[in-house]
Formats: C-alpha cells, sequence, structure tokens
C-alpha cells in the first residue's frame, strides 16, 4: 500500500537532507533544493549484466501494476516511485531499484510525503522531530591515494587511446581513472550530500545505496511525455578568476577539438531518441554551462515520446526505458559506442561499477529523471571508511595526455573537497 498527502511547504525544513535518518539507507536526489530524499526499503530489485536495464523495467511494471495506490498530489514524484543506479558495463553491471519506505519530495512549492508499507495504511513520519536532529559528523582524517593506476601510468594509457583513434580504429573515447580515500572511521554519506547539494546546487545530487555525487549532466528527464536530455562534453577547468573564465569561455566555444566531441555526444543522444520520440529538437549550437570548477559545452536536447513503442506497451518508452536506450551516450562511452566501450574494457584497467551510468527514478507513470553519475564515488560496501571517486575524460585526436589528467583531477574536486570539513 502506497500513501502520498500533500504538505505544507513550511513543514519541511529548507535543506530537505536535514530530514535524512543515519543508518536507514538513506536516498537523494536534489537540484536547487528541490528534488525527493527518501529512506527505508519497502521493495527492492537487484539486476546485472546485459539484461540489467530490461530486467529492473520488468519488475517496475510488476510492482506498479500490482501496486495500491492514494496520490492526493498526482504529480511526478509522486504515488509510488523507485530511486535507481546501474552499472556502467554489461559485465558486472550490478544494477538496482529501490522503492523506500519514506518519501519527501518538494517541486516548485508544492511538498509532499509518500509512504509505502505492506499491509494497512502506512503511517506518516514525524517529520518535525526527523529534521530537528544533529548533523552528521565529517570524514575524519581523509588520506587520498590512487586507485588502478597512478596519474603517469594513466597518462600512458590516454597516449595508446590518441594511437588508436590515430589508427582510424574510433572517434572518440572516453577514458576514466579512480582515486581512494580512507577515512579513520565509516563515512556517514550525509556529510557529503550536505557539501554537494550547498556547493553544487545547480547540479543533481544523488544518493542511491552508496553510489553519491553531484552531476551536471542529465541522461533523460521524462515528464508528462515530454522528453529532454542535457548533453554535456568539452570541458575547460575554471581559474577562480571571473574575468579570465569569461575569456576560456570563450575559447571552450570556439575550440574545435571541443566542439567536435560536443557534436558526437549530441548526436548519439539524438539517434538513440529518435525510434522513441515524434519530433526532437537539436539546437545548432553549445552553450556554456558554468560550474565551480570546470565549464562544459552544454546543448539541451528535446523530443515528444511516440504514444506507442513495441517495446515499451501503451504509454510509450519510460524514462527508464529511454535511459537504456542512451546508455552510454558519447559523454561517458565514444564514438562507435561499441568500440569505444570494447577499448574502455581493454586499456582503463578498472570496473566501472556504477560510475557514468544512470542513476535517478521513476514513478509508476514512466516519468522520472536519470541522470549520468558524473563527479560520483561509491562507499565500499565492505569497509564503509573507504570510499572510491571516479572522474575521465573524452580523448579525441587532438588530446593532450597531460591536459586529460589535469581535466580528470578538476573532476574529481567536487566530491574530494565534500569529503573535507567545512561548512555543512
Ligand atoms: C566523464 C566525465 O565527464 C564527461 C561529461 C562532461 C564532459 C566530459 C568531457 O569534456 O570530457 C566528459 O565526457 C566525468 O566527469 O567523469
Amino acid at each position: 500500500m502506497t500513501r502520498t498527502v500533500e504538505l505544507p511547504p513550511s513543514a519541511l525544513p529548507t535543506d530537505l537532507l536535514d530530514l535524512l535518518p543515519a543508518g536507514a539507507e538513506p536516498m537523494a536526489w536534489l537540484r536547487r533544493g528541490d528534488g525527493l530524499v527518501a529512506w527505508g526499503v519497502a521493495a527492492r530489485c537487484r539486476t546485472s549484466g546485459h539484461d540489467r536495464f530490461a530486467d529492473a523495467s520488468d519488475w517496475w511494471r510488476e510492482v506498479a501494476g500490482a501496486a495500491a495506490v492514494t496520490d492526493e498530489v498526482e504529480v511526478p514524484g509522486t504515488g509510488l516511485v523507485a530511486l535507481g543506479s546501474f552499472g556502467f558495463a554489461d559485465e558486472p553491471g550490478d544494477s538496482l531499484l529501490v522503492v523506500p519506505e519514506v518519501l519527501v519530495g518538494r517541486r516548485e512549492g508544492r511538498a509532499w510525503v509518500t509512504v509505502t508499507g505492506s499491509g494497512g495504511t502506512p503511517a506518516l513520519p514525524d517529520l518535525a522531530a526527523l529534521a530537528r536532529r544533529e548533523r552528521p559528523a565529517p570524514p575524519r582524517e581523509v588520506t587520498f591515494a590512487d586507485g588502478a593506476m597512478s596519474g603517469a601510468a594513466w597518462e600512458s594509457v590516454v597516449a595508446d587511446a590518441v594511437g588508436r583513434i590515430g589508427e582510424g580504429d574510433l572517434e572518440k573515447v572516453v577514458l576514466a581513472r579512480d582515486l581512494l580515500a580512507t577515512a579513520a572511521a565509516p563515512v556517514d554519506v550525509r556529510w557529503p550530500l550536505h557539501r554537494l547539494a550547498g556547493d553544487y546546487a545547480m547540479c543533481w545530487t544523488f544518493h542511491v545505496e552508496g553510489m553519491f555525487g553531484a552531476t551536471p549532466e542529465m541522461l533523460v528527464r521524462r515528464e508528462r511525455g515530454l522528453v529532454t536530455s542535457r548533453v554535456l562534453a568539452g570541458t575547460i577547468r575554471r581559474t577562480g578568476d571571473d574575468a579570465r573564465d569569461a575569456g576560456l569561455a570563450g575559447q571552450l566555444a570556439r575550440s574545435s577539438k571541443d566542439l567536435e566531441e560536443h557534436e558526437y555526444a549530441v548526436r548519439s543522444v539524438a539517434e538513440s531518441l529518435s525510434p522513441y520520440c515524434s519530433s526532437t529538437n537539436v539546437p545548432e549550437v553549445p552553450f556554456v554551462l558554468h560550474l565551480p570548477n570546470v565549464m562544459h559545452l552544454a546543448t539541451d536536447v528535446t523530443g515528444v515520446v511516440h504514444d506507442h513503442h513495441e517495446s515499451a506497451g501503451a504509454a510509450g518508452a519510460s524514462v527508464l526505458d529511454l535511459a537504456a536506450a542512451l546508455h552510454p551516450s558519447a559523454a561517458v562511452g565514444g564514438t562507435p559506442t561499441k568500440v569505444a566501450v570494447e577499448l574502455i574494457e581493454e586499456i582503463e584497467g578498472m570496473d566501472r561499477g556504477r560510475y557514468a551510468a544512470p542513476v535517478g527514478w521513476m514513478d509508476a507513470h514512466g516519468d522520472g529523471e536519470f541522470g549520468i553519475a558524473l563527479r560520483s564515488a561509491e562507499v565500499d560496501p565492505a569497509d564503509p571508511a573507504t570510499v572510491r571517486l571516479f572522474a575521465g575524460c573524452g580523448v579525441v585526436a587532438g588530446s593532450d595526455p597531460a591536459a586529460e589528467l589535469a581535466e580528470a583531477q578538476a573532476k574529481f574536486l567536487p566530491v574530494r573537497d565534500a569529503l573535507g570539513p567545512g561548512p555543512a
């Protein structure tokens, strides 16, 4: 039984993360203070392998079909909702969807709580009492070390990839590396979530079962049939000096290397959406997205979902079907996708886990949002004092390995900083 009740917005704290209890499987999906926080597990589906998206979709259709729901708000994100996080590669591809016991949402001035339980009408939580608890403590004595590869070794992998591109095997490949953060005690993930949501409010701050981060890239949003995808590719680091950064933004917008890399990513998204959408709109020129650490070339691709799609049933493709069709886009895989993914597997030297793969939420109508899990990290389930950070870069013919390493370092910054002490 699932029940959504409208709340006066004043019933919620400014920072929804203040509601998250420790140790009760906290989950989050937030941007500019709005979004969802959730905890407790009413139902969970784990999938893996090549069919991980299809299996999760089947499970969701079954759960949604059988659910008894009362929903007095009826906007995307109310009623039965699952949060999910998927594996990047087909192997092992470990993925999950979770229906939380409690979900609190806020969107454009409306607020709600959804509770799900088995048997009887589930009770509403005491949100005022939850919001009064103490904030989490920062991780203590955090040290960082190289993950699978040193920076120098990774540069030589990037150089190999540039060689393969030169030989004509492929046009672009996105290569990533990892860092290991070790703290003196288990990391309370609510601390970095507070920091990320505060410092990167324009990004989507997420957490699902240990995978957390603040991503600037919306793989796909579906809202009453309207589809949006924010494509990012092409990056320049910020200096912190506004006048210089404005000059760099202009340089980025004219850089043929970055425009080429961006074009591949936009094309792959538009092509993947076209079988599912009756009209797609692709702006001709990207805009420059300014983040505190880097600037990206960005394009918002939009479309309208067909009412019918052979693989998706009467309601058209759900946001999860669309995420499955789009993953891995050229922003995280490369071009052509198959060759790029094989090259990643061959030379990257690590398992990406759920990094660079869809993370987000969906409702029973098939609406929802899946971002790409970038600027992200995973708390080690076997040792929660260890956190693995990920960052990657698009490599094309003109890439310089040292510059790509510096770009990856800049992309580690959001999570690196979030694990440190500071205002929460
Ligand atoms: C792979 C990452 O970024 C992607 C998204 C935006 C820009 C990118 C770039 O310019 O290389 C990457 O394709 C990452 O942040 O780990």
